[in-house]
């Protein structure tokens, strides 16, 4: 069937939606897939998410292929024609160029089945709470649970045509974080009579970083990032409450217990000394993406020899994916895919080259044909 994939990118640009509200992308799946070849199809929805079998001439194996399908809450300042139509949400991490290519490749094999059977994983909230773990709970058993699974994630920072990769660690253990502080509120001219939380707060965020600085070894890393601070209600009110939002980053899963134990410590410190009341909530944690020896090597040895595309070995990032709970289970890999934008991901600017959708979509349809 002949598919117009830049068609299908800029349709769902336009419908970004967070997790576990992805009903119009999870509609447009649903209607697309009903017009490839039903015969060899089998068809799931899990919550927002989908799953798609594709049933080979005598398999031997179930072989998986994951996509994150939601958006994030950035207001789009591409000015794309085809920008975002849903106010203060975007495709800024590019699950949009995910699920195309996913479509892509199932497309193919709707059309050219091979030897063993496939599953398309469309798979919700990637960006928070985290769609993988429950999905691999309940829906990824018995014949649904795949021998293997792929998956990409672009990358802005390469160019297309490079496929960045690495065997062992990818992508980091994270954890969101959220403090509230609670003091009392008063006039700003009776600094005295109150218990200020924004200057709470200010100290709470200088001392955090010193847990990387000082805590951390030198030789491990790991990352807290505070992104957004509230508080109080007006100039002239000293502030009652301030809540403090972010993430923090760690390459094993010690550096994290050790990071969260010296926050819990820092944050009881703050509580004492500006006399306030805190909390702490760990929201989602997501396990790191660790990519498998013998299917990476794999893939990797392919690619090297593929003439549409250049082999990367990259180091591993602070960058989180849920992806890595269903590795933690599955043998295979994620990879990154060069999409050359001079805006990062989470960037309200991010504009991939739509070039590097055809890269990946024959890259892994090939490779899937060998394995
Ligand atoms: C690839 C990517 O950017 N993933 C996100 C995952 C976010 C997990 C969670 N919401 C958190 O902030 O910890 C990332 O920010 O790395």
């Amino acid at each position: 069937m002949a598919v117009d994939l830049t068609q299908i990118r800029r349709d769902l640009h336009r419908i970004p939606e967070l997790g576990y509200q992805e009903f119009k992308t999870q509609a447009y799946i649903m209607n697309y897939l009903s017009l490839l070849p039903q015969e060899r199809l089998q068809i799931k929805t899990w919550k927002t998410g989908i799953l798609v079998k594709i049933k080979g001439t005598n398999a031997k194996k179930l072989i998986g292929y994951r996509t994150d399908i939601d958006g994030l809450p950035i207001e789009e300042q591409t000015g794309l024609d085809f920008h975002s139509e849903h106010e203060g949400k975007m495709h800024a991490c590019g699950h949009d160029f995910h699920m195309t290519i996913a479509l892509g490749i199932l497309t193919y094999f709707a059309d050219h089945p091979i030897q063993d059977d496939l599953l398309f994983i469309f798979q919700p909230a990637e960006e928070g709470p985290g769609g993988a773990e429950a999905m691999l709970e309940e829906v990824l058993v018995g014949d649904w649970k795949p021998d293997m699974i792929m998956g990409l994630h672009i990358a802005p920072e390469y160019p297309v045509g490079t496929i960045a990769v690495k065997e062992g660690l990818l992508f980091a253990n994270t954890s969101e974080l959220f403090i509230d502080l609670r003091g009392k509120g008063g006039h700003a001219a009776y600094p005295q009579l109150t218990k200020d939380m924004v200057v709470a707060a200010a100290h709470l965020v200088t001392q955090l970083q010193t847990i990387i600085s000082r805590n951390v070894d030198p030789l491990d890393s790991a990352v807290i990032t505070i992104g957004k601070i509230t508080g109080g209600t007006v100039q002239n009110i000293i502030a009652e409450q301030a809540r403090l939002e972010g993430t923090i980053r760690t390459l094993s899963a010690e550096g994290m217990e050790l990071v969260k134990k010296r926050i819990e410590n820092v944050v009881k410190g703050i509580a004492v000394s500006f006399e306030c009341e805190a909390s702490i909530d760990y929201g989602c944690n997501y396990y790191q993406v660790y990519n498998h020896h013998e299917p990476t090597k794999a893939f990797m040895d392919f690619v090297e020899k593929y003439k549409h595309a250049n082999l990367f070995v990259c180091k591993e990032a602070m960058t989180g994916e849920d992806f890595g709970y269903m590795l933690k289970e599955i043998p295979g890999f994620m990879f990154w895919l060069g999409v050359d934008s001079p805006f990062g991901l989470h960037h309200a600017k991010l504009s991939p080259n739509e070039e590097a959708i055809e890269v990946a979509v024959s890259l892994m349809t090939d490779y899937i044909c060998t394995l």
